[in-house]
């Protein structure tokens, strides 16, 4: 079966589902957002790509962006920036307060939200125009530039960002932030509004299926030790308190938001992109991880 008749058969049998969750909620943009919307393109490595669905609909990415971000800080500063962030699966919600205090301001990974803060302050620190040179660097990974910041959904969830807040000055008074709170703040609402879709998306992650190039300009993005760690993290903590449950049914690394998408991995085969606004409880797609499921299961092609 090819990669395009496995998609074909489970984008049918998955739009069916009656259950399709439910979109954030607690972004006002977001909980906007059709929910019947659901999109799938695969960029393999060695074969045409393929979408399906709405995969040429734009939507906010909020969390994938995590990755983009991650890889900037990780190429600037190398492996100095895990003194600041560790490694370890979380097991919290992503947004959640409770393990900084006793973990002395080290969040557990950088796909957390205060992982993902304290990497914003690293580029906040070692950029000159952070949120221009981050865009032109994930520009950098795909032949697509149909990627940009959406002022709405940055402004809206500025608007009820009270727990990014918390979570950036608690980091700030446990001396895990170098700038100030509002200009760290300000550039990861506006990373989290990054907007594409599921074709531009899924071969933005192509250079980390790939050794950390990107194939259409054959450009070195990462080094390849830095692409298979980066692959670990997400394996390990891409889903948040469902990480463990991603692995056990997709069986690739991965990297989920609170827009409904998800971005995945299978190193030397392909990348892949979902989109499914609806979200189960721990604020993953719903129909994203079934379509993914049914994907590695039909095809035999998880990492494991
Ligand atoms: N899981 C997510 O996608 C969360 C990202 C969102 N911008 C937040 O900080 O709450």
């Amino acid at each position: 079966m090819t990669y395009q008749e496995a998609i074909e058969q489970i984008y049918r049998s998955t739009k069916k589902l009656k259950e399709k969750g439910k979109p954030a909620a607690y972004i006002p943009e977001l909980s906007q957002i059709d929910p019947s919307k659901f999109g799938v393109h695969i960029c393999p490595l060695k074969e045409p790509s393929f979408g399906i669905g709405d995969y040429q609909t734009r939507f906010s990415i909020q969390s994938i962006a995590k990755v983009f971000s991650l890889s900037l800080a990780y190429k600037l500063k190398g492996e100095k920036i895990w003194e600041r962030v560790g490694v370890e699966p979380s097991g919290t919600k992503f947004n959640s307060l409770v393990q900084l205090e006793s973990d002395n301001g080290i969040p557990r990974n950088p796909f957390i939200n205060a992982g993902a803060l304290v990497i914003a302050d690293i580029l906040v620190s070692g950029l000159k125009n952070p949120k221009a040179e981050l865009l032109e660097f994930v520009k950098s990974m795909s032949p697509s530039d149909n990627i940009s910041y959406s002022p709405v959904v940055e402004a809206s969830e500025k608007s009820v960002g009270y727990r990014n807040v918390a979570l950036c000055n608690f980091l700030k008074s446990l001396g895990n932030i170098e700038n100030q709170p509002e200009e760290v703040l300000d550039f990861y609402f506006t990373l989290c509004s990054l907007e594409t879709d599921c074709q531009t998306l899924s071969s933005l992650f192509l250079p980390l299926a790939y050794d950390g190039i990107a194939p259409h300009s054959n450009e070195k993005i990462i080094p390849n030790s830095y692409s298979k760690r980066i692959n670990a993290i997400m394996q390990t903590c891409g889903f948040y308190d469902e990480s463990g449950e991603f692995a056990f049914r997709v069986g690739l690394p991965g990297k989920s938001g609170v827009g409904g998408g998800i971005a995945a991995v299978h190193p030397d085969k392909y990348s892949i992109a979902v989109w499914s606004p609806g979200l189960n409880t721990k604020g993953n797609s719903y129909k994203g991880m079934k379509f993914l499921e049914e994907f590695t299961t039909l095809t035999e092609l998880s990492i494991f």
